[in-house]
């Protein structure tokens, strides 16, 4: 595909975004339908898609329409091109610019326009951030960098590190965790090499090991893991304990990829249910990862940005509250509860927390951390509660 073919296709798959598909299940569906792009179109139209919804509203702005042709035009436009090069309906590119399209399109006006952030939340942000607030929304419009965990039980880091070089992904330590290495170059191979089968890495965001680097636990102890999803805190905190590993999460079915992924980290997780769990078990260590906006990770998932609302961010930390209450249940004496976002929303993290101690005066904060893409990895919140002093 040319270059203006791709940025025709991107824009039907951005129309089909809009109206309410989900980005990753768009692009299949293009691809399905489009047997002739190759795996290097493929990745060009995801690459193009995912940077617009990232900038969906400055470059709504410039290129004059909240549309797939809209933001295509105002994308071409912010890389320094005049959009008449590219929308000119030669061959597969895109029908030429109309006199109207020609004439519309500004400069982002607003802080809000111009860092790519929805209007209701900005104060938000900025009340939670302050000055970090701008190059936090600055890197949340670009593309994340793909970070590798290295299953500590298997290999070393270096180790790790050596054998991905001879199967063509080039990486370097990451400075946020032992266990973190940043892909710099063979992204695309990591889920064909014996590195990744043989569960010697796991791809896992840089901040997200940071925070499972901090939970308190030694080994023998009992770990929960509350709100347990795909296991990812698990499987990062089983790398360096050797604990007794349960996973747990509302909706079971969350959990359906842990037992393969524990099972090629070598480590051995009991996953259970609800009514499993409801009796008066408890843990030395319970971790609560919790839903959240997913604030600290638009960059994967720039959809959430503007699907989130005021009223579902109120809904959300509601539902934190409770989790948080029903988490603190399972913790044994002297334990641990530890809280767990992937957001920078002040309300979802150190103001749940102050919720938490309120509603549970005999519980104090330990230790508590907020990590922002600038530190190099997503936006995580990370507090560590105990009982008494
Ligand atoms: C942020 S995700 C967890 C991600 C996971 N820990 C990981 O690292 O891959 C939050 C999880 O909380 C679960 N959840 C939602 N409400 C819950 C509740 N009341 N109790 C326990 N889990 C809940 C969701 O089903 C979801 O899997």
């Amino acid at each position: 595909m040319t270059p203006a073919a791709r940025i025709a296709a991107a824009i039907d798959i951005l129309d089909d975004i809009l109206s309410g598909t989900p980005a990753e299940k768009a692009l299949k569906d293009w691809a399905r339908g489009h047997r002739f792009a190759g795996s290097k179109d493929r990745a060009a139209l995801r690459d193009h898609v995912f940077d617009a919804l990232r900038r969906r509203r400055s470059l709504a702005a410039l290129g004059g329409s909240d549309t797939g042709r809209g933001l295509m035009i105002g994308w071409v436009r912010a890389s320094g091109a005049r959009a008449e090069t590219v929308f000119n309906g030669e061959g597969y590119a895109p029908l030429a610019l109309s006199d109207t399209e020609r004439q519309a399109g500004q400069t982002p006006a607003s802080p809000a326009e111009r860092l790519d952030c929805p209007d209701w939340l900005y104060p938000d942000v900025t009340e939670s951030l302050g000055e970090a607030a701008e190059p936090c929304l600055d890197l949340l419009r670009q593309r994340a960098p793909v970070y590798l965990r290295v299953n500590l039980r298997k290999v070393t880091r270096p180790e790790a590190l050596a054998q991905l070089d001879r199967e063509g992904v080039v990486t370097e330590p990451h400075g946020l965790s032992p266990s973190a290495l940043t892909v710099i170059e063979g992204a695309r191979r990591i889920r064909a090499s014996a590195s990744y089968l043989d569960g010697a890495v796991e791809l896992q965001d840089a901040a997200s090991q940071a925070v499972s680097d901090r939970v308190p636990l030694v080994d023998g102890q009992r770990f929960l893991d509350f709100c347990a999803g795909g296991g990812g805190k698990t499987l990062a905190v089983g790398g360096r304990v050797q604990a007794q590993f349960t996973a747990h999460d509302a909706n079971p079915a969350r959990m359906k990829d842990l037992p393969a992924r524990a099972a090629r980290a070598g480590l051995p997780v009991r996953c259970v249910t609800p009514d499993q769990l409801a009796g008066k078990e408890t843990f030395d260590t319970v971790v609560v990862d919790a839903p959240c906006s997913g604030s600290g990770s638009w960059r994967r998932d720039p959809q959430g940005k503007w699907a989130l609302t005021a009223p579902k961010l109120a809904e959300t930390v509601a539902l934190q509250a409770r989790i948080l209450d029903q988490a603190a249940a399972h913790v044994g004496v002297a334990g641990h509860l530890v809280y767990m976002t992937c957001s920078f929303l002040r309300q979802e993290n150190s103001g749940q927390v102050d919720g938490f101690l309120a509603r549970h005066p005999d519980w104090t904060l330990v230790d508590s951390r907020q990590f922002l893409p600038q530190d190099g990895g997503d936006g995580f919140f990370f507090a560590d509660l105990t009982r008494g002093a």
